[in-house]
């Protein structure tokens, strides 16, 4: 079965100041796919995602939501898109630190999805336990570890259930069990039909990636795997 294209990029070029970031970059992210961004430090790995989150502006090329072409969309409508389809999972996680971890969790559902107060009530309770994390609900924020923190950002991601996930580095401070956990959830969100953006220096990713890509000197170039995925 053909997978269908979410969003696409088409000849996408960006620069700061003098600087080339992206040069005529050409991708498309699809239901079901995990696809994983490579690329030493400065070269556009957080540029190239801002850009198909729809939060940077590009210089030249299209942007396509599901085939028609969004590039000239307002700020409002590009802000609508992101609200209903994409969830983010950043690296310096934006928890509130004297709020609770469950005070977090509701505050965030209240603001970026349009659920009812019973319906935010049970996602949590089920995420919560899911995440092994009950125990820690009336705990705040800025009492809990690195790694705890970035379980919660992941869970948030989870919890918010939309259709795009784009994830920096989202398990710099997680051990291999961990890690395994929510590798373990990316392969659950495949299977959902989401898509997950994942730029990351990690290797751990590369078997569940459906296609990695480098991106070097403004190039994105796909990583040949030698045919086995
Ligand atoms: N708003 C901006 N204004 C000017 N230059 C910028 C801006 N945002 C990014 N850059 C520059 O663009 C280049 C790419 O930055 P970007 O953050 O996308 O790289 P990256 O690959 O994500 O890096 P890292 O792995 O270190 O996070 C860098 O040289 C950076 O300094």
């Amino acid at each position: 079965m053909m997978k269908e294209t979410i969003i696409r990029l088409n000849k996408v070029s960006k620069k700061y100041h003098d600087k080339v970031v992206l040069s005529n970059v050409d991708l498309a992210l699809k239901h079901g796919e995990l696809i994983l961004i490579k690329g030493d430090s400065g070269e556009g790995k957080s540029t190239l995602l801002n850009i198909l989150a729809l939060l940077e502006p590009i210089d030249s090329g299209d942007i396509y939501w599901q085939e028609k072409n969004i590039s000239q969309l307002d700020i409002k409508g590009k802000k609508r898109l992101r609200k209903v389809n994409m969830s983010f999972i950043f690296q310096d996680y934006n928890l509130f630190e004297d709020l609770t971890l469950e005070e977090n969790l509701k505050v965030f559902l209240r603001l970026s999805t349009n659920k009812k107060e019973d319906e935010i009530e049970a996602d949590i309770h089920t995420y919560l336990k899911k995440f092994k994390m009950e125990d820690r609900k009336s705990i705040f924020i800025k009492l809990l570890s690195g790694g705890e923190r970035q379980r919660i950002a992941i869970m948030r991601a989870f919890l918010a259930n939309k259709s795009i996930i784009f994830a920096d580095e989202p398990t710099a401070n997680i051990d291999e069990e961990n890690k395994k956990m929510i590798v373990n959830y990316f392969k659950e969100w495949k299977r959902e039909g989401k898509v997950i953006l994942l730029v990351s220096h990690d290797d751990f990713y590369d078997d569940i990636a459906d296609d990695i890509y480098r991106l070097h000197k403004g190039n994105l170039s796909k990583v040949n795997r030698g045919g086995v995925k």
